[in-house]
């Protein structure tokens, strides 16, 4: 029944364009459907794909029923039958994606083929890394954001599909939804929607009896084996072989819903811990960019949007009068409207190179700095020559700390995904120095303490005047705007930076004010305070 609906909304459409009465053309191929399905089950049992007797499982225990889908590569007609079914009963699905992969290896003659009957492009996941070339899990030409339908054999437990999913989504890829052949009602389906995957299966074990059964393949002694088998051995999946990016996914989701009180409670860097109690007791989440060129307007600019803001942020090197009574003006600032002071520095060297710039050169960033951004790109190294320039440092360690730019905000940003994860990792071990990450998206950042700043934020105007929700344009030279709503609930910004939104602004202490209140109510709403 729950297929007769699935098959049902796949074919409304078709149904309802055609010149026959709706429900009866639909019962019809409904009909032609399931007679169909029943002769393949019955097939599929002639050419010994479904066995019964006595059989030892992958997981461990015994079965009275085994499916060898690998066999029916030597059974064309019958493939073909399969795959046709599938591309009938997954016909939206298969419409709405940009790609299939099967789950290696069983799957994959079956994936290839609907691949080909619904037109679309294939993927296919390697089961081992090679050690040559691209050294990619995933074949095939793809790119970040494309969605992916998974195409598997036989489900027990989902850990197969868990594992496939957890390799798409390390490339970026969103897996939207796993169609299978046959589900043995083991635990598969509920243990793929406790990590937020849909499952669909052409037929159930359940219903393979039944059919069997009324072809008179099977006795009754067998259906009622089977059925005392399946109410008898649930099968679990151990969190740990949970594969990483579906285990991070769950830990960022209750992250997200989290207060940033509670969340400072569990932070273990310190200046992460402070600032997120900063945002909490002053209510913003908002940082200023303060790109200008003169120290005068720099200091204006904080003291006019201090009240508003937990961070200001600047680029020195973008002053044309750049000097150390700047800096001690914009401390003091510091103090009087309680908000850090973060130098953009984007440091990108090797681990000695970017001691010295942090502490020498004309700018002594680490004596007035409370946090700084760094690219991952150098590797650990970089962690390394920051931290152990700040140990012999007066400041020491307790009062800086980094945010490791994961992904940029810019149109073609070279932070591909693996890069991303990458980054991401050396931020989740180095929390010694990293209190956040620069990302766009709240994906695999998992632990509770790490702040997300994200950057390309401003309010959208429409073009009547109002203010709409959706994203927002870009500026001509690669940076692209989303608003402010969007970036905290869609992509789980704590804190925002907003820029030109507020620099070019006629009233630059309004602009922050609304800035400010916009991006405390959508934090509010994501935590459920609203
Ligand atoms: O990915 C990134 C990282 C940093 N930035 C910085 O944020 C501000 C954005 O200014 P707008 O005027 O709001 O565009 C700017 O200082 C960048 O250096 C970024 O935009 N993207």
């Amino acid at each position: 029944m729950k297929n007769c609906v699935s098959f049902l909304i796949s074919h409304s459409t078709c149904a309802a364009t055609s010149g026959l009465p709706l429900l009866l053309r639909i019962l019809r191929t409904m009909g032609q459907y399931k007679e169909r399905l029943n002769a393949l089950v019955v097939k599929l049992h002639e050419i010994n794909v479904l066995k019964f007797g006595d059989y030892k499982m992958k997981i461990g225990v015994n079965s009275p029923v085994y499916f060898d889908l690998r066999i029916i590569v030597s059974y064309p007609k019958v493939l073909a039958e399969l795959s046709d079914l599938i591309c009938e009963f997954a016909k939206t699905s298969l419409e709405n994606c940009d790609h299939v992969c099967g789950v290696p290896y069983a799957a994959l003659s079956i994936a290839t083929l609907v691949a080909v009957g619904s037109d679309k492009s294939m993927l296919v996941r390697r089961k081992e890394a090679k050690d040559y070339g691209t050294k990619r899990m995933v074949e095939g030409c793809y790119k970040p954001g494309d969605s992916c339908i998974i195409v598997e054999d036989v489900v027990t437990s989902g850990l197969s599909i868990l594992e496939t999913v957890g390799d798409l989504q390390r490339e970026g890829l969103n897996v939207t939804e796993s169609i299978v052949v046959v589900d043995r009602e083991q635990g598969g389906s509920e243990h793929l929607a406790s990590q937020g995957l849909k499952m669909r299966s052409l037929v159930s074990l359940t219903e393979i009896m039944h059919i069997l059964h009324d072809a008179g393949k099977v006795d009754e002694a067998t259906v009622i084996k089977v059925k005392k088998y399946l109410s008898e051995s649930r099968v679990s999946i151990p969190a740990d072989r949970v594969p990483a990016p579906l285990a991070a996914k769950k830990t960022t989701d209750e992250r997200l819903r989290m207060t940033f009180e509670a969340r400072a409670e569990k932070a273990t860097n310190t200046m992460s811990a402070r600032l997120l109690r900063l945002m909490a007791s002053k209510q913003s989440t908002l940082c200023v960019a303060a790109d200008l060129s003169s120290t005068d307007q720099v200091l204006q600019l904080a003291n006019t949007v201090g009240p508003y803001i937990c961070i200001f942020k600047t680029h020195v090197d973008a002053l044309n009068d750049f000097s150390h009574k700047f800096v001690k003006e914009l401390q003091e600032l510091a103090k009087t409207h309680n908000f850090l002071i973060m130098e953009d520095r984007k440091f990108g060297d090797i681990g000695h190179t970017v001691g010295l710039q942090y502490v020498a050169g004309n700018f002594h960033i680490a004596d007035w700095a409370d946090l700084v951004t760094v690219h991952a790109l150098p590797g650990p190294g970089i962690m390394d020559g920051l931290v152990s320039c700040l140990e012999t440092h007066q400041s020491g360690l307790r009062d800086r700390a980094c945010f490791i730019v994961a992904e940029m905000s810019s149109k073609d940003t070279l932070t591909t995904p693996a890069y991303r994860t990458e980054a991401l990792k050396l931020a989740e071990t180095r929390a010694d120095f990293v209190a956040g990450v620069v990302s766009q998206s709240a994906t695999g950042i998992s632990s509770i303490g790490l702040i997300q700043l994200t950057p390309g934020v401003r309010i959208p105007v429409a073009q009547n005047g109002a203010q709409t929700n959706g994203s927002s344009g870009s500026d001509g030279l690669g940076q692209q705007y989303n608003s402010p709503h969007h970036v905290v609930l869609e992509r789980g910004a704590d804190v925002a930076v907003v820029g030109r939104g507020i620099t070019e602004a006629a009233n630059s202490a309004e602009a922050a004010e609304l800035y400010r209140d916009v991006l405390w109510k959508a934090y509010q709403q994501r935590v459920g305070e609203a």
